[in-house]
């Protein structure tokens, strides 16, 4: 059985719905400080399979035990973390707490009941931002902010733990920028107050929650100046977990892999992407750049092709499409 952390988060979700989709057996477990237990009617409803829940949280050892003593775990995908960028540096202690002490916890679960397969959810923001595109797996690492350093440092533990245990593997995923949501339009991502990523932001203003977006920098060196990123529609980024599953359970090997499409794409190019495929027009004003973003991010996608055996196979207009249909039937989320 796989326990799956952070199940009802964004990516947590449609992960969920691959697996079930896939066969496996599946629990899943939050906390439900950045989700909503809502969604366990959509994977329900998607999947037709009623999705076993537990809620928990990842910091508390004892109640990790009784998940393990409940369910027969062999393998653990491990979305539960904080993510906002801005927030891991104005509170740096909560985000170490929470990731690195939350991985600590689990390891130590892991060790007792001889779990030995272990998905982790790790992030571009691990690759040094001075590293010349497409991001290769074997590029220099230095995060830029206490959240991808939380990032960087699990992987570590993660390393160092595997040196302990030669039966425990570990799949090592950098995911570049997931977007998009569920075909069905019943799950996708929920921002808690104002979205600091692109496309939920875009997707607000298409549903008249937000009246404009602002574009950080339109002076960046890239095709039209403003930043270039690699996104990956959710539901490939699922299914690239379920592959990872399989590589781990037949292989019993470790791998780091990207998990991007290779393609990088514009904030304009997005926008006009998002126009398309939905109709609207969205207002735009471009502003000041970002402080701590980069001008282009993408993924050398050729190990996940080569050992996972999968690749992205959703377009930017997918995206798009699938976003509008989620938002559009669920203009305030959950
Ligand atoms: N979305 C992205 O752009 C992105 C990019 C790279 C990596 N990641 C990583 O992928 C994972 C999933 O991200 P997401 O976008 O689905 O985020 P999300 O916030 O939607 O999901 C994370 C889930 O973890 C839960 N959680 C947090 N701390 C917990 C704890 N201590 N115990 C139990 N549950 C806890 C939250 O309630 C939430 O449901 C995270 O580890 C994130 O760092 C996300
Ligand atoms: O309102 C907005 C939001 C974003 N952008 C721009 O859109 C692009 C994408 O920004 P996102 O915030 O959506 O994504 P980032 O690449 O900055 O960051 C995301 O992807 C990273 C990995 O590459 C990390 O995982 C990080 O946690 C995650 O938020 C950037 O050029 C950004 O400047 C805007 O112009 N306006």
């Amino acid at each position: 059985m796989i326990l799956l952390t952070g199940a009802t988060g964004y990516i947590g979700s449609h992960t969920w719905v691959e697996m079930l989709n896939a066969g496996y057996d599946v629990v899943g477990l939050d906390n439900l400080c950045n989700s909503s237990d809502l969604v366990l009617d959509r994977i329900r409803s998607i999947t037709k399979i009623p999705p076993i829940f537990v809620k928990s949280d990842v910091c508390d050892e004892q109640s990790l035990r009784r998940v393990f003593q409940q369910y027969p775990i062999d393998s653990v995908v491990h979305f539960a973390a904080l993510k906002a960028v801005g927030e891991s540096v104005q509170k740096p202690m909560k985000y170490y707490k929470n990731n690195v002490g939350g991985i600590i916890n689990l390891l130590n679960i892991c060790s007792e009941f001889s779990c030995k397969n272990f998905v982790f959810s790790s992030s571009a923001t691990v690759y040094h931002p001075e590293n010349p595109t497409p991001y290769l797996e074997d590029m220099p690492l230095g995060p830029a902010n206490p959240y991808g350093w939380t990032k960087m440092m699990c992987e570590q533990v993660l390393r160092d733990y595997e040196l302990l245990d030669s039966k425990f593997k570990v799949a090592y995923l950098r995911y570049f920028n997931p977007v998009g949501a569920h075909q069905s339009g019943l799950i996708g991502e929920n921002p808690m107050g104002v979205p600091n990523n692109l496309m939920p932001f875009i997707a607000q203003v298409a549903v008249g929650r937000r009246d404009y977006l602002s574009i950080y920098g339109g002076d960046w060196l890239t095709i039209d100046g403003t930043g270039v990123r690699d996104y990956i529609h959710v539901s490939d980024l699922a299914k690239g977990h379920v592959a990872a599953i399989n590589y781990l359970l037949r292989d019993k090997k470790s791998l780091t892999v990207n998990l991007g499409t290779g393609q990088g794409t514009s904030v304009l190019e997005l926008l006009k992407a998002f126009e398309i495929a939905t109709g609207q027009v969205i207002p735009y004003r471009i502003i000041d750049r970002r402080p701590g973003d980069i001008a282009t991010s993408y993924a050398n996608v050729d190990a996940a092709k080569k050992m996972l055996n999968w690749y992205a196979r959703l377009t930017i207009q997918d995206m798009c499409e699938d976003v509008w249909r989620w938002q559009k039937n669920n203009p305030n989320g959950y």
